[in-house]
């Protein structure tokens, strides 16, 4: 068995990390979904972030404990720093995570369901999202068998024994059955797309390499990484949309990087209901699509000094290169710069730094 931190077995009726993570779920429309995962989701914490009009009252299934909160109460708690969260898309759940006082996240959107895996038993998403935290990370060197912690797995010949303690992991990106996470144009030209391939691996994304993190099934170490997932505003009325997510990812790599932490993929699926309108996708995301070839290099050319010892004072270091270089690009990236430097404002206002993991650690 793999040396390092091995995921834990689960205990039949005791849920894992119950008072320790909260479920974030932005909600434009019915809360219904939550039935389906009522046997994994019931004795967890959910806030609820909802979008559209506030004065429109949103059920949340018997059963549940949760914290609601629609625009007005984000204008009430954040003040004129409200303009920070990105409304009209998903990016809203970026608030949730501000609020919330648990050192875990795990945040779905409301058009997924519970999958199955091959065998047809119905996967439990936040149990191996919980397994991918709790266990340790390898983005200094790859194991060709996967990840080495978990069960039945371990590192192969030739891993060098000083990595094998592996280091924390601060984000788990889950994927998807039957609709996938395609971009509009692609969207378009495979109209009938469809993921039903079952791939049972979790795999460290190596130091180094950037990915496209979506928010749909994604959990994370709030304590450790919580400051460098904002959402936005990157949604629809902002020049560019749906890149809310893959925003915070590239954020999020950049500063694990440095800061020596992992981020895995793969393992959990859920089933994911409906892809929304190409065309509208597209309207959406046509800057993005453009930009990304000048956003991915500047992501692969940011540099964070050793004095950028914590989450907070990387993020606004990237606040800063965003401003200097990607300003040139369109003035657009200096208001999303000042939206950075707002968001670390009101996340050390309510989450006073106490004692903020602080790095870099192995692997610089
Ligand atoms: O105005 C809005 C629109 C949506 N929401 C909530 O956000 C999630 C996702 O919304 P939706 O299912 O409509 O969009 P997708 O394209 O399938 O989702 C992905 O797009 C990515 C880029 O934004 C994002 O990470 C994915 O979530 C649902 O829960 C809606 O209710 C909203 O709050 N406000
Ligand atoms: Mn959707």
């Amino acid at each position: 068995m793999a040396t390092g931190r091995v995921a834990p077995a689960s205990v039949p009726g005791t849920p894992l990390l119950k008072d320790e993570l909260d479920i974030v779920i932005p909600a434009i429309r019915s809360l219904d979904f939550l039935e389906t995962w009522r046997p994994f989701f019931q004795h967890y914490h959910l806030i609820i972030v909802q979008d559209g009009d506030p004065s429109r009252a949103i059920r949340v299934p018997e059963g549940f404990e949760y914290e609601l909160y629609n625009r007005n109460d984000v204008k009430r708690i954040l003040g004129p720093r409200a303009a920070c969260i990105s409304f009209k898309d998903s990016a809203c759940r970026s608030f949730g995570y501000l609020v919330s006082k648990k050192k875990y996240v795990f945040t779905i959107d409301d058009d997924c369901f519970v999958a199955k895996d091959p065998s047809g038993k119905e996967i439990n998403a936040l149990e191996q999202h919980i397994k991918n935290l709790l266990s340790s990370s390898t983005p200094f060197f790859f194991n060709t068998l996967y990840d080495p912690y978990r069960e039945g797995a371990d590192f192969v010949r030739g891993y060098p024994f000083s990595l094998r303690e592996g280091v924390p992991t601060a984000v788990s990106h889950g994927l998807w059955l039957n609709i996938p996470d395609y971009d509009a144009p692609t969207q378009l030209v495979k109209p009938l797309g469809r993921n039903n391939r079952y791939v049972d691996a979790v795999l460290t994304i190596p130091k180094g390499s950037l990915f496209p993190m979506c928010g749909i099934n994604l959990a994370f170490n709030r304590e450790l990484i919580g400051p460098a997932m904002f959402f936005g505003p990157l949604g629809d009325g902002e020049l560019i949309g749906r890149y809310d997510d893959m925003w915070a990812g590239w954020c999020t790599k950049v500063i694990c990087d440095h800061m020596g932490w992992g981020v895995k993929t793969g393992l959990p699926y859920i089933w994911r209901n409906k892809a929304i309108n190409p065309f509208l996708n597209l309207k959406k995301e046509c800057n993005g699509v453009y930009w990304l070839e000048e956003l991915i290099p500047f992501f692969q050319c940011v540099t964070l000094p050793k004095e950028c010892t914590t989450v907070q004072k990387c993020y606004i270091e990237i606040s800063k290169q965003v401003k200097a270089k990607l300003g040139k690009l369109d003035p657009y990236f200096n208001k999303l710069a000042e939206a950075m430097v707002t968001w670390i404002e009101v996340w050390d206002e309510l989450n006073p730094p106490t004692n903020a993991p602080s790095g870099p650690v192995k692997g610089k």
